[in-house]
């Protein structure tokens, strides 16, 4: 996986205009991090990890997810699944407990650490804590 952001030197997500989407009826893209009605601590973590708009499946999937819709999104590696979890992650959460309120499974040590490291970027503001539990 690309190590985080453009501003730190890494990739983003591969072109988008190459890509072609399926959806369910009604998802309608939403262009802007501000559209997307994310709270201002969680907002400024996103901008300050580099992104400045989402991409094409953050776009398509967030908003369904904040809704608390049911979602399955399939896209190739790269096109910013991990921080869509991430993001939305950090959203939901209510930082005034603190219970475990996300469980995330991932099919790769490299994956649970990558998505750790970027809800706790994206999070940094909004005081999400996130940890990854390797089972060996
Ligand atoms: N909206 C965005 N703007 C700029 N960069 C982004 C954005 N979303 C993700 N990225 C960056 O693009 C790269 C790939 O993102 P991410 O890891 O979320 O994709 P992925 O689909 O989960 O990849 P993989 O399938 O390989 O795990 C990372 O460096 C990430 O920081």
């Amino acid at each position: 996986m690309a190590e985080a952001n453009p501003s730190r030197g890494g990739g983003g997500p591969m072109d988008d205009d190459k890509l072609v989407f399926e959806t369910s009826e009604g998802i309608e893209p939403i262009t802007n991090f501000n559209d997307m009605g994310i709270k201002e601590d969680v907002l400024r973590g996103v901008y300050e990890y580099g992104f400045e708009k989402p991409s094409a499946i953050q776009q398509r999937v967030v908003m369904p997810i904040l809704q608390g819709r049911d979602v399955i999104a399939q896209a190739q590696s790269g096109t910013g699944k991990t921080s869509m979890i991430a993001l939305s992650v950090c959203q939901i959460v209510d930082t005034s407990s603190r219970e475990v309120q996300a469980l995330i499974l991932s099919p790769t040590t490299d994956l649970a650490s990558q998505t750790e490291k970027t809800i706790q970027a994206i999070g940094l503001h909004a005081n999400i804590q996130a940890h990854a539990c390797i089972v060996v």
